[in-house]
């Protein structure tokens, strides 16, 4: 990605560009966002992190405020003045500081004190960004995706589920496995892209988390394989986000593929059967440019969205697109056939 945005809610965020400084281009750190419902175990699974050996420069930054309101944080933070508190440095590698509000300003910050690091984690909610970790409670996961919201508002649990890269349902030692086959089922209808770990304490495999590489286009090979695995899955509990996915082949206009995606995620132009708008919440694909010997990747996450060439050369001919959108209000054929008539290159269409 080449540009964050901070973003409230269902709001649109403003898109800003992006100046890039001269020079070189500074090496890219990957950044896990580890979010999930209040209680559900994210601070225990950063201190596990803090604590476990991995050999890994990581810095951690704890989002204080991470569930409060927009008003809550501005109070604490002009209450407060400091944006951030102390850095603790810790033996094995990791750095961890405590952030008043803005993530954002506080990875700046981190950047130019201790220059490079080989992760940083954070802690927090709403941000736009790659490489997601969504912790959940295996005893009140349920209940929390259950919640019914005022007209028009996602169920945050269900968001945190639609966004992640991947999951781990916590606190396995307080249900039985009849309730932890249903978080399960649960988790998958709303996501049919994510991975999911199961723990108590937080305790995973630290590589899993630490090598997400969500958003990075090295990792084209393995997403083309995730997405040949992708269901669609149906509408369950927050009854209506779901996974649609759809294989299309042929190659595809850049152009075309540009309006077709702004007027999904950004116009919200698309609508079900019903008339409802199409929301998205996180979008991936890798798809095939005309003329291009690559792989390119879609990410997306709410409004913003990538399309990054991959290493990877084509190697099935047809060459096929694959996508998959996760969202509110999705309707596959529709999508499908508005993919068709308007993103495909003219001479693929019959
Ligand atoms: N029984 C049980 N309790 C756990 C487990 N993991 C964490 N807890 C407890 O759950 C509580 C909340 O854990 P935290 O790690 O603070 O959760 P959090 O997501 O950071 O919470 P907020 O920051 O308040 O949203 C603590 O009392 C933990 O000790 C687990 O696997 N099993
Ligand atoms: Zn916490």
């Amino acid at each position: 990605m080449d540009g964050m945005v901070m973003e409230e809610e269902d709001d649109c965020p403003e898109l800003v560009p992006i100046d890039t400084p001269p020079g070189p281009p500074a090496e890219q750190i990957p950044v896990t966002i580890i979010t999930g419902y209040l209680g559900a175990g994210k601070t225990t699974l950063l201190n596990y992190i803090l604590t476990e050996q991995h050999k890994k420069r990581i810095a951690v930054i704890l989002n204080e405020f991470g569930e409060g309101s927009a008003l809550e944080k501005s109070l604490a933070v002009s209450q407060a003045g400091e944006l951030y508190e102390e850095w603790l440095e810790l033996r094995n590698g990791c750095l961890c500081c405590s952030v008043k509000d803005n993530g954002l300003k506080a990875i700046e910050n981190l950047m130019e004190k201790k220059g490079k690091f080989d992760y940083i984690l954070l802690e927090t909610t709403g941000l736009a960004d790659p490489g997601i970790v969504t912790v959940i409670d295996a005893k009140y996961g349920l209940q929390q995706l259950t919640e019914e919201k005022a007209d028009g508002l996602v169920n945050e649990a269900a968001r945190q589920i639609a966004v992640a890269d991947l999951t781990i349902i916590n606190k396995t030692d307080l249900v039985n496995e009849e309730e932890l086959a249903q978080i399960r089922e649960a988790v998958r209808s709303v996501n049919g892209l994510v991975k999911i770990l199961e723990s108590q304490r937080s305790r995973v495999d630290l590589s899993e988390v630490l090598d997400l590489h969500s958003f990075d286009s090295k990792d084209g090979a393995n997403l083309a394989e995730k997405l040949q695995l992708v269901k669609d899955t149906r509408p369950h509990l927050d009854k209506s986000i779901l996974t649609v996915t759809f294989e299309v082949a042929g190659d595809l206009s850049e152009d075309a593929l540009n309006v077709f995606i702004q007027d999904l995620l950004w116009e919200k132009m698309f609508k079900n059967k019903e008339g409802q708008p199409m929301t998205v919440i996180r979008s991936k694909g890798i798809v095939s440019f005309a003329g291009k010997a690559h792989q390119v990747m879609l990410q997306g996450v709410h409004e913003l969205y990538d399309l990054n060439e991959t290493p990877q050369l084509w190697e099935e001919n047809p060459r096929i697109n694959r996508l998959v959108f996760i969202g509110r209000n999705l309707d596959k054929n529709i999508l499908q056939e508005q993919f068709i008539s308007t993103v495909l290159e003219q001479a693929e269409r019959k």
